[in-house]
């Protein structure tokens, strides 16, 4: 948590514009620094490879044109750790969110200050590309977006082609096998993966979104709202994925729902904005902690319900 006075300024500015910013929606992403890595698997045929990697914000504050969102937030958030973003409307959690991954720059007029690290690597080195750090830090939505109608499998397969990422036939068959099962979707569309995204549940759609993100073997996944839009069967659907996922990535996640956060979390930062004060972190720690015994009276009001 920080507490300094209002003396940053952007040190960074993006316009849509911005060639380098378009980049995610122009494949191939070239040079590939990992493109000796194998997708999916270890070197011994398991499912992920490598170590997990952290993520970390020191300072960052955010802006859309002169309106500052974000005042300095500084968060760890651990590997291969669930951390929960919690707080009333509007103080921020999407845009920060969006920064981790460098969504945010493809809005008109936003700019931000501070650093963003990557297994301390910071994401918005000078030549850093977006689209690779949009490949290692995947994003799910709030509303489920599979492309209705293509296939199944192919809406796994769509998140490698959109990296650049190629792939034989029979690798990309086992990522489409590996990143259902690992979606917890594998058992339920085994039988039918030619059938049009569309035609899944609400829940199901979801599960699928989380599977396209995986196919890329990303370091961190995002999750905004995951669950807003779906059905108490569907949520707790999700969050045993999110469950199983634990340990494997490592995962941030945006929630208004407090149960959920209790459930899914490890760690949780409480966010919070006033009308005349950009959104900054109150506390985080432990999400046993925040919601068992939290050392500031906001907190304790916005997890027990008194307020937001
Ligand atoms: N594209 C944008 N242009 C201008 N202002 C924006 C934009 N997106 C968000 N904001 C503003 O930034 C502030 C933070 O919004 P943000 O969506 O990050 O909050 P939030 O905590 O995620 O809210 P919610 O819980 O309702 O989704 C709000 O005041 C919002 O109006």
């Amino acid at each position: 948590m920080t507490d300094a006075p209002l003396t940053d300024t952007p040190q960074a500015e993006f316009s849509p514009t911005d060639p380098v910013a378009d980049t995610i929606t122009l494949p191939p992403v070239a040079p590939d620094p990992y493109a000796d890595q194998p997708y999916g698997q270890d070197a011994d045929g398991h499912p992920d490879g490598g170590p997990l990697a952290g993520l970390e914000t020191r300072e960052v504050s955010a802006w859309f044109g002169s309106r500052k969102v974000l005042e300095r937030v500084s968060l760890a958030m651990p590997a291969g750790e669930v951390t929960a973003l919690i707080g009333p409307s509007g103080c921020g959690k999407s845009t920060y969110l969006r920064i981790l991954n460098r969504m945010h720059e493809m809005v008109r007029g936003a700019a931000l200050a501070g650093e963003v690290l990557l297994d301390g690597d910071d994401v918005y080195r000078p030549g850093r590309r977006p689209a690779e750090v949009r490949r290692r830090i995947g994003m799910v939505f709030q509303r489920p977006n599979p492309f209705p109608a293509m296939s199944i499998q192919d809406n796994v397969s769509s998140g490698l082609k959109l990296a650049g990422i190629k792939v034989s036939k029979e690798e990309r068959q086992h990522l489409v096998e590996t990143s259902l099962r690992r979606a917890g979707l594998w058992d339920e569309v085994s039988t039918r993966l030619h059938t049009p995204g569309g035609a899944l549940s609400g829940g199901q759609q979801q599960r699928l979104c989380i599977a396209r993100s995986l196919a890329v073997s990303p370091d961190i996944l995002l999750m905004d709202e995951p669950c807003s839009a779906l059905d108490p069967t569907s949520t707790r659907r999700v969050e045993e994925t999110i469950a199983e996922l634990r340990g494997r990535l490592t995962i941030v996640i945006v929630t208004h729902n407090m149960q959920q956060a209790q459930r899914v979390s490890q760690t949780c930062a409480f966010f919070l904005a006033t009308h005349d004060t950009p959104g900054r972190i109150v506390e985080a720690g432990p999400t046993g902690q925040i919601f068992g015994s939290p050392r500031d009276q906001r907190t304790s009001d916005y997890v027990n319900g008194r307020f937001g």
